[in-house]
């Protein structure tokens, strides 16, 4: 579903990403895993299009990634903290709307709002939707913004460090959430971590980076210490 192929990236004369290839696949929960600095947030967002590769390509269902192919979760969730949670989720939709209803969220169409309450229903959260976001815990707001995500009806789901700023039971449900959305909404969802035991009980493959490089892609069972360990420097004389 997402192919990332060949991604190199530079900022100024450093390259920070060397031809990295990863692969998602429909139905997928992928977790990109590596020490700070080794590339992860730098191959979502060429994934997610916020930054130009220096060379490769990102394709979706074989084709280049389009505007509306991929939602995005970050750590720091961006919800519109005195607006509800359904409105929050509308907002989802808002990039296939008409203009009008784009500057005008008030007159969101039933049809989406309907949708919304269905994707926030999705989430667990169909109770608190007419709550202000701002009112709903850290762990609700990331599960409000994983329904938005979903009402954008985007095949593929890029997360930052989605669960980073959560305490360790809300991080295991928004984990587990994002798990059975790739399984049976069939979505390929990428998720980069800073927990290797979270990606080893929830994800199905994880790929690890290492100074720009893939040095690891398969089960999410394997050893990941190399990832975090500190370069050997040579003794000098
Ligand atoms: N806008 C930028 N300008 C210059 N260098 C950047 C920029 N963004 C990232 N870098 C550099 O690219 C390298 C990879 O950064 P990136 O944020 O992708 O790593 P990361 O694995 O996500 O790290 P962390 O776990 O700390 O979030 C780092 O050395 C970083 O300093």
């Amino acid at each position: 579903m997402l192919a990332l192929s060949g991604i190199s990236a530079r900022f100024g004369d450093r390259t920070v990403l060397h031809g990295v290839d990863v692969r998602v696949a429909e139905g997928e929960l992928l977790a990109v895993l590596g020490a700070n600095g080794s590339g992860k947030s730098t191959l979502l967002r060429a994934a997610a299009g916020l930054l130009t590769p220096h060379s490769g390509s990102v394709t979706v269902a074989g084709r280049p990634r389009g505007r509306l192919d991929v939602a995005l979760i970050f750590q720091r969730i961006h919800l519109v903290g005195r607006r509800s949670a359904l409105d929050n989720v509308c907002a989802g939709a808002l990039g296939r709307l008409p203009l009008r209803s784009s500057l005008t969220p008030a007159l969101f169409p039933r049809a989406v709002r309907e949708e919304a309450m269905a994707c926030l229903d999705r989430v667990g959260l169909a109770d608190r939707a007419h709550d202000r976001a701002a009112n709903l815990s850290g762990g609700q707001q990331q599960r409000v913004a994983v329904a938005r995500a979903l009402c954008q009806r985007a095949p593929v789901l890029l997360a930052d460090e989605p669960v980073s700023a959560l305490d360790p039971a809300a991080a295991e449900q928004v984990l587990a959430l994002l798990a059975e959305l790739a399984h049976d909404e069939r979505l390929a969802v990428l998720a980069v971590l800073h927990q290797p035991d979270l990606a080893r009980r929830h994800a199905d493959r994880i790929v690890g980076l290492r100074d720009g490089h893939v040095v690891l892609d398969g089960s999410p069972g394997q050893p990941v210490d190399s990832l975090y360990s500190a370069p050997v420097l040579e003794a000098t004389p």
